[in-house]
């Protein structure tokens, strides 16, 4: 299936860019290398959901494609730009948003202070020092301010993290992702703690704040894939592939999904979806 042809929200998104990206990666502690000469394209703009088997390399490719190195690997991942037809290699570690599994909230810092802090530490040394900082950081402050009044918080915003609920953290680490304004946000499993309830409005802020965005999300609940995903990607099983000298392609698995806008409501046409990819889930080979 061809996967542009699959992406709705046609109005914001430039389907003739994407990021095509081919990753092998094997861990030093590691006979066999946990995916290898793997290929993905990321239209711009759009909703990608990843899913597949614990312990199949989805957090490993996130962390790839951001280009995180430990030094504990041997890996390869290049990203080439493709833009009407025209392909340059690109790094991606400057444009991308990182979203993990836990909300990483500085215990220290209020909401407000944890929004801020990737802007600060991103900063070079030499503009804090600048002395017409002042507008601009009130300017920050007010963005940060906004963010969290969006998601909910704005009595939160004075809070430490333990005064927060899991899903009030949650929304911190979002608005700390938003605040990035990143094109590329990649959201390893952000919702999976929350309630049904929490993910569900979580789910509808996301879509609605990241639309302008090229977003990988890597999640275990098909439902929220199906409600979110403008693309829909099952990572392949390579296991059983690895002996052969004969370095294949490997590709995703892309279950069908429906053509309507996102956040998709959840109806029985979305059950009938979500059952598809369960099946196509399982028929990946172990
Ligand atoms: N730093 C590391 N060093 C060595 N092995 C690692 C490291 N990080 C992950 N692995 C291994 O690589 C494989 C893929 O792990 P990864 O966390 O990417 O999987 P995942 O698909 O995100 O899993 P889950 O869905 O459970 O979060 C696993 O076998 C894991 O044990």
């Amino acid at each position: 299936m061809d996967v542009v042809s699959n992406v709705s929200h046609a109005k914001t998104q430039d389907v003739d860019v994407s990021y095509e990206i081919q990753a092998s990666l094997c861990y030093a502690d590691q006979t066999k290398p946990v995916y290898k000469n793997l290929r993905m394209t990321l239209p711009k703009q759009t909703f990608t959901c990843l899913l597949g088997e614990s312990g199949c390399g989805k957090t490993s490719l996130l962390r790839q494609i951001t280009g995180f190195d430990d030094g504990s690997s041997q890996s390869e991942c290049i990203v080439t730009e493709v833009n009407k037809g025209v392909r340059r290699t690109v790094t991606l570690s400057d444009s991308i948003a990182y979203m993990a599994q836990q909300d990483l909230l500085m215990p220290w810092l209020n909401s407000l202070e944890n929004v801020l802090l990737c802007d600060y530490l991103t900063q070079p040394l030499w503009h804090k020092w600048r002395r017409n900082t002042a507008k601009k950081e009130r300017e920050k402050r007010d963005k940060a301010l906004f963010l969290l009044e969006t998601l909910g918080l704005v009595e939160a915003a004075y809070k430490a993290p333990n005064q927060l609920s899991g899903g009030m953290r949650q929304r911190v680490a979002l608005a700390r992702t938003l605040m990035q304004d990143k094109p590329v946000v990649l959201m390893d499993e952000p919702f999976a703690a929350l309630d049904a309830i929490n993910r569900y409005r979580l789910q509808d802020l996301a879509a609605e704040m990241l639309a302008e965005k090229s977003v990988v999300l890597v999640t275990h609940d098909a439902q929220e894939a199906i409600r979110l995903g403008q693309q829909i990607l099952v990572f392949p099983n390579q296991r059983d592939n690895q002996e052969s000298d004969v370095q294949p392609v490997f590709d995703f698995v892309r279950p069908s999904f429906p053509e309507t806008a996102i956040p998709r409501p959840i109806n029985a046409e979305l059950g009938r979806y979500q059952a598809a990819l369960l099946q196509a889930m399982e028929a990946v080979p172990c």
